[in-house]
């Protein structure tokens, strides 16, 4: 399998390179030459399969010669064993026609940990067998840096560089991060928003002088396509589980840099029936105004009670645009030059193929509310507040559609117990037991200027021999 940039120029890598890296050299995303699929007669028999014998079907076509099917395998057992739920991913049903699929149960309860947890496991393999060294720096808006510190943490071979929004992620968030510690985990509080941590990102990749001779940056944010290819798996998982391939199911996903929704789309042209994708946004609504005028304009980050959506610029629907404008790269370079410079409208054609098969829908603080209370009425089920919004609007798109909806539930209400207060709703949830010291435990975190010439200094200053 060989991966292939957005914009065209960069080199076309191996999925070992693919893994070593985050953006690339022309500062486009890495994306499969092509994709695997599977027939209505394979999907019959995966649908039998525990979620990490289907991860191992899925995944290993990705991965190349870099790791035999033997050693996938081991290190895909080992990184959904540390699951505290049985089935990993369960699929549980609130009302006719809405299930969700619990996406928090791995150890930082969040679905990123679906990917970092393999990520890490498959970096440390790597780096083991290259005899190399190299640096992590993430942006997070709460959840990727507590899951990528915990996927990494046990790497010898890696320096890890957090930074996230000062004063902008929850308590429980922010303690997640900062009470990991060790020589070689660090985490930078900027004074700016999410946009900007994951703008100076991805401005480091494009220049890494600042970094000793010897030593690359690696990607955990949704750039890397590794983490992409992990959460392709629950699609299928959940769909096999509503009878695919004979009834095809809808998602709704959360949606803030669009990478978990992007691995729906792969999901349904590698062959699982998807009836649609719901891009289910906050106040952050660009994707929602792109899909209904076709305009990708920039806005203003606000602050909402899902803090981890608060994304204005969504990094992975360049991948998606590279497949709505036939793969052409230099349309899409040209296209995102532009971007760069101001808003863009994207063509018709492209607008018609992306509308074919996802749908989008804008839910505020008021109604992300209302919707946790609502389901806390109605079934007992309490939602954090980045699943209500993808709830609020499955349930919307029921009365229209008629087909079975999976709302994808990305992370655990106890890590948001202030926007689970303020809905009113009486219960009070409490972090699993592996999580209860957490507010007992000394934190560590730098803050820092949004600038970036500050935070590569620090870098420098703190990198590991
Ligand atoms: C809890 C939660 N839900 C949803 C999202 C949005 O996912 P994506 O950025 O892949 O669109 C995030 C952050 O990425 C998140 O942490
Ligand atoms: N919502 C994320 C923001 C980063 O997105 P990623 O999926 O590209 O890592 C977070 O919670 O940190």
């Amino acid at each position: 399998m060989r991966y292939i940039s957005t914009r065209g120029t960069a080199p076309a890598l191996s999925f070992e390179e693919v893994l070593l890296t985050g953006l690339a050299s022309d500062g486009g995303l890495y994306v499969p030459e092509s994709l695997p699929s599977f027939s209505a007669e394979q999907l019959e028999e995966m649908a039998s399969l525990d979620y990490p014998s289907l991860a191992h079907r899925i995944l290993l076509p990705f991965v190349d010669e870099a790791f035999s099917s033997e050693e996938l395998r081991e290190i895909i057992d080992d990184t959904y064993s540390v699951f505290r739920h049985s089935a990993v991913a369960p699929l549980v049903q609130l009302e006719h026609n809405q299930w969700v699929l619990e996406l928090f149960h791995g150890p930082t309860l969040a679905f990123k940990d679906f990917a970092l947890q393999l990520l890490g496991r498959l970096l440390d393999a790597t780096l083991k067998r290259r005899g190399e060294k190299v640096v992590i720096m993430g942006a997070t808006s709460g959840d990727t840096g507590s899951a990528a510190i915990a996927g990494c943490q046990r790497c010898e071979n890696i320096d890890i560089f957090i930074l996230h929004p000062h004063n902008r992620v929850s308590d429980v968030q922010r303690r997640q991060m900062t009470t990991l510690s060790g020589p070689t985990i660090h985490n930078l509080a900027i004074e700016g928003n999410f946009d900007d941590c994951q703008a100076m990102v991805k401005a480091s990749f494009r220049d890494q002088s600042f970094l000793p001779d010897g030593r690359s940056l690696v990607a955990v944010n949704s750039i890397n396509w590794a983490r992409i290819m992990a959460q392709i798996v629950y699609y299928f998982y959940a769909g096999l589980a509503l009878g695919a391939p004979h009834r095809a199911a809808a998602y709704s996903v959360p949606t803030g840099n669009f990478g978990d929704i992007f691995a729906g789309y792969l999901a349904a042209k590698m062959g699982l029936p998807i009836a649609q994708l719901m891009i289910a946004t906050n106040r952050n609504d660009v994707l929602h105004r792109l899909l209904s005028s076709g305009d990708y304009a920039r806005q203003a980050l606000e602050h909402t009670l899902s803090p981890s959506m608060d994304i204005t610029v969504s990094s992975n629907f360049e991948r998606l645009m590279f497949d709505l404008y036939d793969r052409d790269p230099s349309a899409i370079a040209a296209l995102m030059a532009a971007f760069d410079d101001g808003d863009i409208a994207l063509s018709e054609a492209a607008m018609s193929n992306a509308r074919a098969m996802f749908a989008s829908h804008r839910v505020d603080d008021a109604e992300t509310l209302a919707c946790i209370s609502n389901v806390w009425e109605k079934t007992g089920y309490l939602l954090d507040p980045h699943s209500a919004i993808g709830y609020a609007a499955a349930t919307l798109a029921d009365a229209k559609s008629g087909v079975p909806w999976v709302t994808l539930a990305t992370a655990h209400p106890a890590k948001f117990p202030g926007a689970i207060e303020r809905s009113g709703v009486a219960a009070v949830p409490t972090l699993p037991a592996h999580l209860s010291d957490l507010f007992d435990l000394d934190e560590h975190f730098d803050v820092l200027p949004n600038d970036m010439a500050e935070v590569h200094r620090f870098m420098s200053a703190h990198l590991g021999a």
